[in-house]
């Protein structure tokens, strides 16, 4: 079931979206309506809602959640030896893949309080190319994940979980090109023809990113802060197309800013649900008409919180830029006392590497 809290008054909860009328080929047309026009006002009011019917079960979804866990609570020594490096280096890293430790991550020029593993699609778009390091080294993005061997199941675990949320990423990408209301695909559609399977075609090889995290309590020993400022995960928008995340019961600490600039609303976790935002791209893709929302993680709270966002990106070589349709509604908008403003194309793989080098700034 959809559930929409209209936003006339301070609004309490996000939106919830029931997926499964695109994951069920026999689900009637209007179930999918349904769920495409609660994403399309989710996605204007919030840029983030709850996912529910994605048939992941719950005690898949714990697991995910408790090997990560059993992870971070090894000794630094063990969770070292996948340690990410430089790309090019002789220890063999791509500087993107790999765990790094407490304050390694930086959100605009602040250390984030938590530490993290992150797995990538395997570069599998194009060939590969010798690191500037010589044979054995590895150019930015191209060198293997780094599994940990502890604990020992989490690898196939983990594959097969990523297998899953590619399914429910598709299904959710098709829903938002319905939520837009572009016109039916046309069997000689290209890649950037501008109809409602868009996000499909440029998602076929997504450059999906895995991230698993964990956050000490802040001003605790274990997160090593002495500033206060300094947040378990400073604010920012997600640069691609659309996250779920997966995160422990911890209430309080992802916080969703609203509409007008100020407000800062707790996404706490609904159980067996995802918490979902679009990103950079699509706010790209429809002109701003969906706007990627500030949020920030501020772990203030008791125990040690355990995070893991999919994030469902397009395709490395995907072309990104304003659909006609949007860009004539936004400006619609903007005739009304709107701000319309101007999106350049991006091609998602460069876009990528700029955050990659950049340190995600
Ligand atoms: O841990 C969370 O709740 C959110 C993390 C996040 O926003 C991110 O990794 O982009
Ligand atoms: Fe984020």
């Amino acid at each position: 079931m959809n559930r929409y809290t209209p936003t006339a008054n301070a609004p309490t909860s996000l939106p919830i979206i029931d997926i499964a009328p695109f994951l069920n080929p026999s689900s009637s047309p209007a179930s999918r309506k349904e769920t495409a026009s609660t994403i399309n006002r989710a996605c204007i009011d919030y840029g983030f809602f709850y996912l529910t019917g994605h048939g992941i079960p719950t005690p898949k979804l714990d697991q995910i959640i408790s090997l990560a866990r059993q992870f971070f609570s090894l000794p630094l020594s063990e969770k070292n030896k996948i340690k990410r490096h430089a790309a090019g280096g002789p220890e063999g890293g791509d500087g993107a893949r790999g765990y790094q430790s407490m304050g390694e991550n930086v959100t605009q020029g602040k250390r984030d309080m938590h530490e993290a593993i992150d797995l990538y699609r395997e570069w599998d778009h194009a060939e590969k190319k010798v690191g500037s390091g010589g044979p054995g080294t590895h150019k930015t993005l191209q060198g293997p994940n780094l599994w940990p061997e502890q604990p020992a199941e989490l690898k196939d675990v983990y594959l097969d979980y990523l297998t899953q949320l590619q399914h429910v990423g598709q299904a959710l990408v098709r829903a938002m090109g319905h939520a837009l209301d572009l016109p039916p695909p046309s069997p000689n559609a290209t890649r950037t023809s501008e109809d409602a399977d868009i996000f499909v075609r440029n998602t076929t090889h997504s450059f999906w990113v895995l991230r698993l995290i964990g956050y000490p309590p802040l001003s605790t020993p274990a997160s090593s802060s002495t500033d206060p400022s300094e947040l378990s995960c400073g604010t920012h928008t997600d640069y691609g197309c659309v996250t779920l995340l997966l995160a422990d019961p911890t209430p309080g600490a992802l916080q969703v800013q609203l509409k007008d600039n100020t407000t800062w609303l707790a996404a706490d976790p609904l159980p067996g649900a995802f918490v979902v935002n679009i990103g950079d791209m699509v706010e790209r893709w429809t002109g701003g008409l969906w706007k990627s929302t500030r949020h920030r993680v501020v772990h203030r709270g008791e125990g040690y919180r355990v995070s893991v966002p999919f994030f469902y990106e397009p395709d490395f070589e995907a072309r990104v830029r304003p659909l006609a349709r949007c860009v004539e509604r936004v400006g619609g908008e903007a005739g009304a006392g709107g701000e319309a403003k101007m999106y350049e194309e991006r091609v998602y793989g460069e876009h990528l590497l700029g955050k990659v080098f950049g340190n995600f700034v």
